[in-house]
């Protein structure tokens, strides 16, 4: 459904922009992506706070980079998408870099398991 044009404008665009300013968009997509009616998603809740906080912390102490090759040159991606029920990118190279020493503490603090 989210490849709908007449539903969603553009489906096949990467435009992140598209959620700038309107609150009707992601209203769409949470009436859609997690189905509606007597069946829809009971845990759209938890996997939507689970995303917002792995993508938020994530951005919030990391640069996201692109991978090097063995001469030190950035591979930039050829980006393609699968297609399916479920469509996602091909797999690619990348390079997360901490964005501060303060950042780097804070990964190494949320990723060390509690004793
Ligand atoms: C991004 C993550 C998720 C997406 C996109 C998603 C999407 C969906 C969709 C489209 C349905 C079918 C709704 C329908 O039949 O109309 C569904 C059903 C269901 N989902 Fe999710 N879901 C997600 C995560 C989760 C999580 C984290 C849980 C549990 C913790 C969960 C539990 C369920 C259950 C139990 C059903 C069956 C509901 C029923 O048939 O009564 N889902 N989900």
């Amino acid at each position: 459904m989210l490849h709908d044009p007449e539903v969603y404008a553009d489906p096949m665009e990467f435009k992140p922009e598209r959620y700038n300013n309107d609150d009707t968009e992601m209203q769409k997509i949470n009436d859609l992506v997690f189905g509606f009616g007597r069946r829809a998603c009971p845990g759209s809740h938890f996997a939507f706070g689970t995303l917002y906080s792995i993508v938020l912390t994530t951005l919030a102490t990391c640069d996201i980079l692109p991978a090097l090759d063995a001469n030190g040159k950035e591979i930039i991606p050829n980006v393609k998408y699968s297609s399916g029920t479920i469509s996602f990118p091909d797999k690619f190279p990348l390079r997360l870099r901490s964005r501060s020493p303060k950042a780097e503490a804070l990964l190494a603090e949320v990723s060390t398991a509690p004793e």
